[in-house]
């Protein structure tokens, strides 16, 4: 792996160091029955941060989220959060400690109610935090506020993606992963979906994010990784990245 070198005169941002990570994958070997996609990932999230892995279609970057879900073997390596075993976990028991994905497909419950949906995100929690989880997810999303009583199928598909955000939050999550949250969305709900997710950082969340779109994903990103062929090949600050001639010839299209 290598990191970018700064651009004369810009001094990089501090790297934190991985003694101060929530999520550490180490020599991370996963993939699907005998065909291994990852072969030897290592990457780390400090608490607090937006770390984004980037890469061309079929490097892996799913698989990498699918395997911090649980819902992915692991073959070798380990993943760890908040020093626990993630990698020996069911992916209940993954949600339980904190760590909650989002998948690409959303996975909502088309013929409940928004309202429903939420409260579904909270299976895991106490009742006694429901409304509380529930004020916050409003505040982050007006538009379910007002779409509380209306089916998740018939909402537009930039609501389905904040709503899938939404019900993820209702878990309480202390990590929260994103696999491609702007996928299939117009430009203006693209920038209203990675502003929240900013807000969900400033929340206190920490934030493991996949994204076709490099260059906004960078854009709030404090670190991040490229992927190549299931291992990392680059890694930097989200402006170091997005100013290395490599990832802006190979994935900003520049
Ligand atoms: N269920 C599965 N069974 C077998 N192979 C799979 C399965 N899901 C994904 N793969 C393969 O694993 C490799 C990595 O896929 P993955 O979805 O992790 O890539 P990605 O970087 O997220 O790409 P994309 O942006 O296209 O989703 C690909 O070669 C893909 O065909």
């Amino acid at each position: 792996m290598s990191t970018p070198t700064p651009a004369p005169g810009t001094a990089p941002a501090p790297h934190r160091p991985p003694g101060d990570s929530l999520l550490q994958l180490r020599d991370l070997h996963a993939g699907y029955r005998r065909l291994e996609i990852l072969h030897g990932l290592d990457l780390h999230v400090a608490r607090g941060e937006i770390v984004s892995l980037i890469g061309a279609n079929g490097a892996g970057k799913t698989t990498t989220l699918r395997a911090v879900a649980g819902l992915v073997s692991v073959t070798g390596g380990e993943i760890l959060f908040d020093g626990a075993a993630v990698h020996k976990m069911k992916p209940h028991q993954v949600v339980r400690a904190g760590l909650v994905h989002v998948a690409q497909d959303r996975a909502l419950f088309g013929d409940l109610q928004v309202i429903e949906n939420l409260e579904m995100g909270a299976y895991s929690q106490p009742r006694s935090t429901v409304k509380a989880s529930l004020e916050e997810v409003f505040d982050l999303f007006p538009i379910l506020a007002a779409r509380r009583a209306q089916k998740a199928e018939t909402m537009s598909g930039g609501q389905q993606q904040m709503l899938a955000i939404g019900r993820a939050m209702m878990a309480r999550p202390t990590c929260l992963t994103l696999d491609e949250p702007s996928v299939g969305l117009a430009p203006n709900l693209v920038a209203q979906v990675l502003e929240a997710i900013g807000r969900i950082r400033d929340s206190g969340v920490t934030v493991l994010i996949v994204e076709q779109n490099a260059s906004q994903a960078l854009a709030i990103s404090d670190r991040a990784y490229v992927i190549e062929s299931g291992a990392i090949v680059l890694e930097g600050t989200g402006a170091e990245l997005a100013d290395d001639p490599r990832v802006r010839e190979a994935y900003l299209g520049v």
